[in-house]
């Protein structure tokens, strides 16, 4: 079995997580370009983790410039089996109120100016999406978080959104009503699509920070408000971050899911026809599938 190396992804006001031992910031670099930020390694408990500030110290990337296919090479790079992200995020469900955690189950993508494949000319891949995060992941997840007091949701539909605006109105209610969307942010995608690729697991964990701009008693999303919501919600999460060790473990079974299979039958481009330039880009990410016997 492999020994399990966890990746945290730090979302709005988690930019730095304790509790870490013969901790460093490393950088990495990637054939994608540099990740958001250097990575800070070391071992929680017996745990090897990995964590990563999506928008970089300091909040320096916009959702639209993260730089999501380095973020995601460079953890595999690192070795890194299971991925956490946590994120900020808005709420279209009365009873998931600011402060309440939501296990995110399925996303609907509407980013518009990402690159959103490692995969493309020269070496063409498709993965599966249809269960777009892994369960088992999410599960450790939901019970550390309610054993660091946090209410959770298991379970919700996370409407990505390309930002950096807020939603209008129509927006707002078309993805409660029509859409059935539980929770909106502005990162999870292409981020979930490039850890699939990539064959990690992938969970999200989102943390409510306002009702977004359909309740009646919030007329517009404020950043002002959201700060003040997501220093708590940040304290949070770090709780729940310092019980994963106990529940995880230090070994990484094989997913039941088949998150680190992904690409087993995903490539389709033939192997003579494949362009040698693109697939040195994707010796981490691809390379379990790409180094083998020839397919
Ligand atoms: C600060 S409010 C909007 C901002 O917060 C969320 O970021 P993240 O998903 O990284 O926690 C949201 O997606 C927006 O980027
Ligand atoms: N209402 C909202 N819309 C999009 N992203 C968010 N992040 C936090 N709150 C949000």
């Amino acid at each position: 079995m492999a020994r399990r190396k966890l990746g945290v992804i730090g979302g709005s006001g988690l930019y730095a997580v304790d509790g870490l031992t013969e901790a460093a910031w490393h950088r990495v670099e990637t054939p994608w370009g540099a990740p958001s930020d250097d990575l800070f390694c070391g071992l929680l408990d017996e745990l090897e983790m990995v964590f990563l500030p999506r928008h970089g110290r300091g909040h320096v990337h916009s959702p639209s410039d993260v730089p999501y296919r380095a973020n995601i090479d460079a953890l595999k790079r690192l070795g890194v089996t299971d991925v956490i992200s946590v994120s900020a995020c808005g709420s279209f469900r009365e009873e998931m109120k600011p402060g309440d955690f939501v296990i995110v189950d399925q996303f609907i993508d509407r980013t518009i100016a990402r690159d959103k494949s490692f995969f493309g000319a020269g070496c063409v891949a498709h993965v599966s999406m249809a269960h777009p995060v892994c369960g088992t992941l999410g599960s450790v997840c939901a019970t550390a978080a309610q054993a660091a007091g946090v209410t959770v949701h298991e379970g919700g539909t996370y409407l990505a959104m390309e930002g950096p605006q807020f939603s209008t109105l129509a927006e707002s209610v078309m993805y409660r009503d029509q859409w059935g969307c539980s929770v909106i942010g502005m990162t999870n995608m292409p981020e979930a699509k490039l850890a699939r690729e990539a064959e990690l697991c992938y969970a999200s964990v989102a943390m409510v920070t306002d009702y977004d701009c359909w309740h009646p008693d919030h007329d517009a999303v404020e950043v002002a408000d959201i700060l003040r919501v997501l220093t708590a919600n940040a304290e949070a999460a770090r709780a729940m971050i310092t019980e994963l060790p106990t529940l995880l473990g230090p070994e990484h079974a094989p997913c039941p899911q088949g998150c680190g299979t992904a690409l087993e039958y995903a490539l389709i481009t033939a192997p003579d026809a494949r362009d040698p330039e693109v697939l040195k880009k994707l010796d981490a990410v691809a390379g379990r599938v790409l180094s083998g016997p020839s397919d």
